[in-house]
């Protein structure tokens, strides 16, 4: 479970801005989800716990969920999930490494974007390591006195992006000098995001030729959040049809899917491995996916889509099954999120 810092701000003594360069010193995170720090069931069942605990993720009154989690969800998930991690685990969990990538990628940027000035760009994960809590005590630390934050959700989701602005909060309750602080809610939409998403899919073309339908797999939400306001999956929808645009698709030639369902609820509609199962037994022949949620290849990506639903449609009838990968490090993405960024840091100035 996370552990709420107390309300009173730190009696440690709060570092002061970058003296002498006549600039402020900016702080940037790069945040994402989280992963466990080892593919075991010790690990997995420590980081499911925090993350199922959060009220954002899980809606169930408290108390009954406290008894579902801790009797029926982790004794028995943890050792499940953990052969799926080792399964596509590298050196460490992707998420981890493609994190670490795309934070050196973008300071590289910024750094030659802004010579001179002092930007500082650090990782931080809603949960697990390295916690971006943690991240916001070093650029603090280090003097950074304007800060911002860019989940890298591009599709906003109170299970998701909002849980980084509660973990800002929760840092900022603790503080007595505070920064400026930016935090970016979503860019589903962004021209870059979407010439970038489009360009992922065109080069894979180049290498592999197109099949028969492009389907658009994002991480799904239970349907009454939804219902209840979580403007998640219009985004879904809106990053889809632009790139659908760009690339110039016919009627037919792509779909669009919400994997990753977890427990009993109804969640958004339709759920990716119904709608390939339905397609391999309908006579489509070939298929490419790509899921526009992930900013990085991850578990839900590297094993539920590029081995399970593959899986799911070959033992349908399909014959061909490809995974277009997430934009991860690759350049185009680098370029976009610090431009993003510097489009901000700009006004900072
Ligand atoms: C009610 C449960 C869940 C909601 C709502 C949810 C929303 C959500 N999740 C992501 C992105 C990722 N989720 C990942 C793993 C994952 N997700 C859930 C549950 C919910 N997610 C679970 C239980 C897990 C862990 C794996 C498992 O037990 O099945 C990951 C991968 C992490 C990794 O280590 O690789 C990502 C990324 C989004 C974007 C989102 C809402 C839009
Ligand atoms: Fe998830
Ligand atoms: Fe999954």
């Amino acid at each position: 479970m996370s552990v709420i810092p107390p309300d009173a701000p730190s009696t440690a003594p709060d570092a002061a801005p970058a003296e002498g360069t006549g600039r402020p010193r900016i702080g940037i995170i790069l945040s994402n989800l989280g992963t466990p720090d080892a593919p075991t069931p010790a690990a997995v069942r420590a980081y499911l716990r925090e993350f199922l605990s959060d009220t954002r993720v899980i809606e169930v009154p408290r108390l009954v969920w406290f008894f579902i989690l801790r009797l029926f969800v982790l004794p028995f998930r943890p050792r499940r999930v953990a052969h799926a991690y080792a399964g596509i685990w590298q050196e460490d969990s992707p998420m981890r490494l493609i994190l670490a990538a795309q934070v050196a990628g973008v300071q590289q940027r910024l750094d030659t974007a802004f010579p001179g000035a002092d930007v500082l760009v650090r990782p931080g994960m809603s949960y697990g390591r390295p916690a971006l809590r943690a991240s916001l005590d070093e650029l603090q630390a280090a003097g950074c006195d304007q800060l911002l934050v860019l989940p890298l959700f591009p599709q906003y989701s109170a299970t998701s992006s909002a849980v980084a602005y509660d973990q800002t909060g929760r840092w900022l309750r603790a503080q007595r000098r505070l920064p400026g602080l930016q935090i970016v809610r979503d860019y589903h939409d962004h021209p870059g995001y979407i010439a970038a998403l489009a360009d992922s899919i065109r080069r894979h073309w180049a290498v592999h030729g197109r099949a028969e339908r492009l389907l658009f797999s994002y991480h799904g939400i239970p349907q009454p959040y939804a219902d209840k306001g979580d403007p998640y999956p219009q985004q879904c929808h809106a990053t889809t049809a632009a790139v659908v645009r760009a690339l110039g698709l016919a009627e037919g030639e792509w779909d669009i899917s919400f994997q990753s369902r977890f427990g009993l609820q109804e969640w958004v509609k339709p759920y990716t491995s119904e709608l390939l199962a339905q397609w391999g037994g309908a006579g489509v022949a070939s298929v490419q996916v790509l899921c526009p949620a992930f900013s990085a290849d991850c578990l839900e990506t590297l094993e539920e889509i590029a081995v399970e639903n593959r899986d799911i449609f070959l033992k349908a009838g399909g014959q061909r099954y490809e995974y277009v990968p997430a934009l991860n490090a690759d350049p185009a993405h680098l370029d976009f999120l610090a431009g993003l960024l510097a489009s901000r840091i700009t006004a900072l100035r």
